[in-house]
């Protein structure tokens, strides 16, 4: 239904009030919306392909429902009078004055119509509104293959690849072109009609899963034996098994450091930096990128002696120079080793050895490698003395999916693969079998503006043009409610929630998302990354203010933010002896601390006047006191100089629990929702088995190779996607990381089967977006 009651006065759905869509949900979760016939409680439904409603919950029978295309003359009358009160609403522009109206909250005067605040009814004075959803069309399109053909037939550049097997072939295939067919279909074709043994081939996957997929295809195409014959797996699985089997002693896995704090720490506790007072004072987060530095040099193998003559181009790269011979040294010594070393560990065993590697040229007749454009310069030397003199070496990959730059990879070796074998084939597979028709052409004309890159003539397998939606939210929170709505609704017209994948670029998007799947009771799958966000320092001083505002003898909150009050734990000591004395909350006490400086007692007696204000304020507003007021904004700032990794996040979490709390009228409803968020994450970190029929909430990275009928992108704002360190790149006239994100964009987009949802919020972390960039480039 299109109408409803809002505090007795009659609203409407209506392209027009689409605006208000986020404030009637709030009030909607706050049961003020009612139903004009039998006045229960309505939900407010606002996905994305389809017209919003209001609907009963479930179970509640009312009769007039079914009746909306014959109105009974009370709703009729209920309908006109809100059609009548919108158009007044929407000539009802705020006046200068309202806007400077204030309003007492205890003894602090407010904004009344602060957009934080509880009276967000007031329409907010947005230049324009939100697009609420336009269908995405494709800037360039691509073309249909004139015939189909069935299912299980290869396409006959597949075809060819498959029966291509003498020699070196580059297999440059597009985005959903068939290549994990292609692979299982060469690998059977070369066992069951050329007769080579499984153990002579050799298949490099991207991921464990990959291989895993290979070989179960191959035990029901051929015998489960042959299967498992096959030497299949990533590099670092295939590499690693060599190295314990020929050293066994030098590479036990109890030695491996696992995470780059790890090696941090052994620096540190070795001893390894001493005498090198820069490194010494370097913050963890420095350490940790300065070690990213040296991993990526160790996949390009630069050795230290090499990585010392480079010229630096930033600070980080200055300290990784200093740090990578003190860390080979120190794991040396103390027989450790990395990730990175069974690359390079494994290159030398062979180059050093030309007994060894000549037993496995004689061995392997044959490698394959999948994601052949995401190989770093250590893999490839390797592959290439494996793979000689007969060279059977089939690389397949797409330059358009290189998105591991930061790992070292380079698109460049892809390329380049032709010069390196000149006598190789190479076989084009440009026919894109996952996706619809518009899905193609929007990732075709995005990536077109990529200069390096192989150009390719791609065509689309299906002639269905498939669903491509923009839609413009408020906020994340809003963004996130879309999505949510729109998954609930297609699961009702039939689809399966497991073919539905909401995909991110940063950890921090994936937040909202998660609370709404919650709260709604859809299951999800999601690897965690990243700690919990309200785990996170900032976020657990902020709700220990609140915590303490609603009651003040929370002595375990007021230890919380004692930090930020500067008190030191002797302080702490004294403060609880004269609060027992006294019979007073301690944070009564506080300022009557005699130790305290004069400006200490003022800070803490604002402080605490406050926090009693705060239980009055809605949860926004109790914020917004804490941080301004309060002076938590200020802390946070001067920690983040002294200490911590100088970057952003501080703050962008402010933003983002404002950007919850808003959803809340009370303190006491947001922290009881908190509650129940950490309760339920912890329930969905440790869910065994996971749920089989579960959305899928991951990052792009690593959706790669995987497909779903329904995808959604959510951020697709300037800073977001493409990522803000891209664009600090660019102003200093770089476009290589630009060229990255863009085919990260890519990547996700062509994971869509049927249909692709992009979302644009209007604000993020409370700061007004832009639309990315890519959205112009790929659509109109
Ligand atoms: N000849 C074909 N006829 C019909 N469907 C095909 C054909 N080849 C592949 N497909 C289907 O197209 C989809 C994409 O195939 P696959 O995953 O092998 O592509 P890919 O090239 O590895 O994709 P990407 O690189 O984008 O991850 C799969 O659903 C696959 O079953």
């Amino acid at each position: 239904m299109k109408h409803a009651f809002l505090d007795n006065k009659p609203i409407l759905l209506q392209p027009e009030t689409y605006n208000r869509i986020p404030f009637w949900r709030m009030a909607a979760r706050q049961d003020q919306v009612r139903c004009p016939a039998c006045a229960s409680p309505l939900r407010l439904i606002a996905g994305i392909s389809f017209e919003p409603y209001f609907a009963h919950p479930e179970g509640v029978a009312c009769p007039a429902t079914e009746q909306e295309d014959s109105l009974p003359p009370e709703w009729q009358q209920a309908q006109e009078e809100a059609a009548a009160a919108v158009a007044l609403v929407l000539e009802d522009k705020p006046t200068a004055e309202d806007a400077e109206e204030t309003e007492m909250i205890g003894s602090f005067r407010l904004p009344k119509k602060r957009s934080i605040g509880s009276n967000a009814a007031v329409p907010p004075p947005a230049p324009k509104p939100p697009i609420f959803r336009k269908r995405l069309t494709p800037k360039k399109s691509i073309q249909h293959l004139a015939e189909q053909k069935r299912n299980e037939v290869l396409h006959p550049g597949q075809q060819l690849a498959v029966h291509t097997t003498d020699g070196p072939l580059l297999i440059l295939a597009g985005a959903g072109s068939g290549k994990t067919r292609v692979m299982t279909a060469r690998t059977a074709h070369l066992i069951q009609d050329l007769g080579v043994e499984p153990k002579k081939i050799m298949v490099v996957t991207f991921t464990t899963k990959a291989a895993e997929e290979i070989r179960q295809r191959i035990a029901r195409q051929l015998l489960p034996s042959q299967a498992r014959e096959l030497v299949a797996g990533t590099f670092h699985s295939i590499f690693y098994r060599m190295l314990l089997h020929h050293q066994p002693a030098q590479w036990d896995q109890q030695r491996l450091l696992k995470k780059e704090w790890q090696k941090w720490r052994l620096l540190r506790e070795t001893g390894a930096l001493l005498g090198h007072d820069d490194l010494l004072s370097l913050k963890e987060n420095e350490a940790l990128d300065a070690f990213g530095v040296v991993s990526r040099w160790k996949n390009e193998y630069i050795l230290p002696h090499d990585a010392a003559y480079r010229e630096p181009v930033s600070d980080t790269e200055r300290q990784a120079q200093q740090l990578y011979p003190l860390y080979e040294q120190a794991k040396k010594k103390h027989n450790w080793f990395d990730f990175d070393d069974m690359l390079i560990g494994c290159y030398e065993m062979l180059r050093d050895d030309p007994s060894l590697l000549g037993r496995y040229q004689e061995r392997i007749t044959h490698v394959m490698i999948d994601e052949f454009q995401d190989i770093n310069r250590i893999q490839y030397e390797t592959v290439k003395l494996l793979a000689s003199p007969q060279n059977n070496l089939c690389v397949i990959g797409d330059d358009d999916q290189s998105i591991y730059g930061f790992r070292g990879s380079d698109p460049q070796y892809i390329l380049g693969f032709t010069k390196d074998f000149p006598n190789a084939q190479t076989i084009t597979l440009e026919v894109n079998y996952r996706s619809h028709s518009s899905i193609v052409s929007l990732g075709y004309s995005l990536i077109g503006h990529n200069r390096e890159r192989w150009e390719k003539e791609c065509r689309s397998f299906h002639r269905e043009e498939g669903d491509t939606y923009l839609f413009e939210a408020e906020d994340e929170e809003e963004q996130a409610s879309r999505i949510v709505d729109e998954i609930m609704h297609r699961r009702e017209q039939g689809a399966v929630l497991g073919e539905c994948a909401i995909l991110y670029r940063t950890n921090e998007s994936a937040r909202p998302i998660l609370e709404r799947l919650s709260e709604a009771g859809i299951p999800f799958h999601y690897t965690q990354e990243e700690d919990s966000f309200y785990q996170r320092q900032t976020v657990r001083w902020t709700l220990a203010y609140l915590r303490l505002a609603l009651n003040p003898d929370d002595t375990d909150s007021l230890k919380e933010i004692l930090p930020t009050l500067y008190i030191s734990h002797e302080m702490w000591n004294a403060l609880r002896s004269q609060a027992i004395l006294e019979d007073l909350p301690i944070l009564h006490v506080l300022p009557q601390m005699t130790q305290l400086k004069p400006y200490q007692r003022k800070h803490l007696q604002a402080v605490k006047d406050i926090l009693a204000s705060c239980r009055e304020c809605s949860p926004a507003q109790a914020l917004e006191l804490i941080f301004e007021d309060g002076k938590l904004r200020e802390y946070l700032k001067k920690r983040a100089k002294n200490r911590e990794d100088g970057k952003d996040r501080w703050s962008d979490e402010l933003q983002q629990i404002l950007a919850a709390a808003k959803r809340h009228v009370t303190v006491t409803d947001f922290l009881q929702y908190i509650e129940q968020m950490a309760v339920r994450e912890k329930e969905w970190r440790t869910q065994r088995p996971l749920p089989d029929e579960a959305v899928h909430v991951l990052s792009i990275h690593r959706a790669k190779g995987l497909e779903y009928d329904h995808v959604f992108l959510p951020d697709l704002v300037e800073g977001a996607l493409p990522h803000e360190y891209t664009l600090d790149e660019l102003r200093k006239g770089g476009s290589a990381a630009l060229e990255e994100e863009r085919r990260l964009l890519y990547v996700a987009i062509t994971r869509a089967r049927h249909s692709l949802c992009i979302g644009i919020p209007r604000e993020r972390f409370g700061r007004k977006t832009r639309v990315s960039r890519f959205v112009a480039e790929m659509g109109r």
